[in-house]
């Protein structure tokens, strides 16, 4: 049986499986979703599954207790076809599948039968990493309520408090839900125990599941039915819709995740987009099921994506109203994130700059959370500065752009964002993200570096050494709760500067893997700081340079010259690598002058009769020649340089 929807003649390109064209109108083959048939003559695909059947939830949870594998067992159990079959199917980037981590939220509609009555259930898998907790705040304005899973076996960690928390806050309904209960050593009883002892759970209250072999999760998808409450909102009011995420397609263009608030919206239909207030025609919209299945109308409490006549990327705004006209008010939006890294980007080769500068645009419509300004460097020509929510936000960004958009790159190493009270204009704080803009000391009233307000779960036994090493990072304001589930909860203050580089990995390492981590901004310090500025026979090499606090100055000083010498190729000179603050050297390394022999390696001569490998030397240091940066009178070869980088 079929049911048919009209006017989708533009819509080949996203042609689904499932779905045919036939004779100019769009048929769905309902069956093939396992989706039984009743009523007809509904034009919408969504076949009036009345609001009061939809229900609209995320996963949510601290990174790694099994989100990405519980959607993937709801998509099976609720037989939804999936393109091809695949672990973490919601995990659609490259870089999620090889790091096995999930860095954007992903949706997919799912329908299901129970008790004889058809729901529209639209799932949103969210990332756990506290540096992606930006797609998981702005996944939970699209919902009614929650899955918090919390992994049997690990127990609540940092990520699950800060989770609840923004769910409560977003005032949705939470279902607390043990996963990975197939594990030998997973321990129910004692996390039970410790969700009612953090988060006020009856014991009776968290379901138990496992992702892995779909034991329990039935009955979660009962516990979602039944606890989560339906969408509210008019079918009669003026359209008013979110959008709570953007991506650019290769054929498609701008596509925008929507969720409708009010009103309805649907093929064909004109709308405007309330913070330019330019008009836009809906040439293609539909539901993710999981791909992009087009539908001809979605409607108040529904989830779904439009494509419309947008030219630019940047058009399409995260956070924006979808509205049918300019009286309907403006949702209230997201705010926006603030960067905690800055780092500079640069095509490896000069002439790429047009290319990369394109590649960027249409990365940043699918992660609005980076910032990007133009800048340049006399090392590394030009370029951008770019604000990241953390490290590994920042590689997952570098990746992307290589894998997606094949960018050939370099990053200069990474920067937090420092304010500044200058004698000139004494009663207002400039911020610094870029080493280039660091004022003359002497200018100087005061310095404030940032500061987050770090929460870090552990069992108790392993408080020592994490104290330690937050006190060796200039922890404050230490607090401790002790958990009757044998935990402890250290809260502190500390500076993000000395967070984002390694704290995690020697946390996890103290802890044996145990501690976890969550951090939010908390505003600025006081504080001194030092640029560091790299030398080679006198002349700077501006990419080298960074700020950080005055005790750190000489141990970065230090380390970036041992590398310098150890990857620079001697000259017909001697040169003398230095790393300053102000006018005084704080590390020095001297490379001897020597006239280079390309024919010997690791100090052996290349045999003399062999001409061939003699000729392939040669031509290989031509080739290293052409790819050389010239700072003063010293070459460094880009592969050097780019050692440098990575180690600095
Ligand atoms: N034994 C067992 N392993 C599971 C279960 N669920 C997930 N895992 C494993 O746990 C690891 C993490 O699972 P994911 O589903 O990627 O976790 P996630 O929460 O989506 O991870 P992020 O999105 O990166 O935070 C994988 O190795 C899974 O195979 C489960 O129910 N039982």
């Amino acid at each position: 049986m079929l049911i048919s929807a009209c006017g989708l003649n533009r819509l080949t390109l996203t042609l689904h499986a499932h779905a045919r064209l036939c004779e100019g109108i769009w048929l769905y083959e309902s069956s093939m979703l396992g989706w039984p048939m009743s009523g007809a003559g509904d034009v919408n695909y969504l076949r009036g599954v009345p609001q009061e059947n939809i229900r609209n939830f995320s996963i949510i949870a601290h990174i790694d207790h099994g989100k990405s594998t519980l959607s993937d067992r709801l998509l099976q159990l609720t037989n939804t076809k999936l393109s091809e079959q695949r672990d973490q199917y919601m995990d659609k980037l490259q870089v999620e599948r090889e790091r096995g981590i999930t860095v954007k939220a992903q949706s997919a509609s799912l329908f299901y039968q129970q008790d004889g009555k058809d729901y529209l259930l639209n799932l949103i898998d969210t990332p756990g990493h506290v540096d992606f907790s930006y797609e998981v705040s702005r996944s939970l304005a699209a919902c009614e309520g929650v899955i918090l899973l919390i992994d049997a076996s690990q127990g609540i960690e940092a990520q699950t408090l800060a989770n609840h928390a923004l769910a409560t806050k977003n005032g949705l309904k939470i279902i607390p839900c043990m996963n990975k209960i197939d594990l030998p050593h997973a321990d129910p009883d004692r996390v039970a125990a410790q969700v009612h002892a953090a988060l006020g759970y009856a014991k009776e209250e968290i379901l138990q599941v496992s992702g892995k072999t779909g034991v329990g999760v039935e009955e979660l998808l009962r516990a979602v039915i039944e606890r989560i409450p339906p969408p509210t909102g008019s079918l009669q009011n003026g359209l008013r819709a979110l959008v709570f995420d953007t991506w650019y397609e290769t054929f498609k263009g701008v596509v925008s995740l929507i969720r409708v608030m009010e009103g309805q919206i649907a093929h064909g239909e004109k709308f405007l987009m309330k913070s330019t207030d330019k008009t836009y025609e809906v040439h293609e919209l539909g539901i993710m099921h999981p791909e992009a299945t087009p539908v001809t109308r979605l409607q108040a409490g529904q989830v779904g994506y439009i494509l419309c006549n947008m030219k630019s990327p940047a058009e399409a705004r995260v956070g924006d109203t979808v509205c049918s006209d300019a009286s309907v008010e403006a949702l209230k939006g997201f705010q926006p994130p603030v960067p905690m890294v800055f780092a500079g980007i640069y095509p490896i080769d000069a002439s790429d700059f047009d290319a990369l500068n394109k590649a960027i645009s249409k990365l940043l419509l699918n992660d609005t959370s980076v910032s990007i300004f133009k800048e340049s460097s006399n090392a590394l020509g030009l370029g951008f500065r770019c604000g990241f929510l953390g490290l590994l936000h920042m590689d997952v960004f570098r990746q992307r752009l290589e894998q997606e958009h094949n960018a050939d790159i370099i990053i200069t190493n990474p920067t937090v964002p420092f304010r500044v009270r200058l004698k000139k204009n004494p009663k207002e704080f400039v911020t610094i993200s870029n080493p280039s803009d660091f004022p003359d000391q002497s200018q100087v009233i005061e310095f404030e570096e940032p500061v987050v307000k770090a929460s870090l779960l552990m069992p108790t036994e392993h408080l020592g050494g994490v104290m330690e090493l937050c006190t060796s990072r200039r922890a404050r304001d230490l607090d401790m709760v002790y958990l009757d589930s044998g935990q402890v909860l250290l809260k502190c203050i500390l500076p993000l500067g000395e967070i984002v580089i390694d704290f995690y990995d020697k946390i996890k390492g103290i802890s044996a893997g145990y501690a976890s981590l969550e951090y939010e901004p908390a505003g600025f310090q006081q504080a001194q700081i030092s640029k560091v500025t790299f030398h080679l026979n006198g002349k700077p090499v501006d990419a080298l340079t960074t700020i950080v606090h005055h005790t750190n100055a000489e141990q970065v000083g230090r380390r970036v010259t041992e590398k310098l010498k150890e990857v620079l190729d001697r000259q017909q000179f001697e040169v003398a690598v230095q790393a300053m603050v102000g006018g005084r050297v704080i590390a020095r390394e001297t490379i001897k002058a020597v006239r280079k022999n390309v024919l010997s390696r690791s100090g052996k001569t290349v045999g003399g009769g062999d001409v061939t490998r003699k000729k392939k030397l040669l031509e290989k240091q031509k080739e290293g020649k052409k790819k050389m940066k010239r700072i003063g009178d010293v070459e460094l070869s880009q592969d050097a340089f780019l050692t440098v980088i990575d180690n600095s």
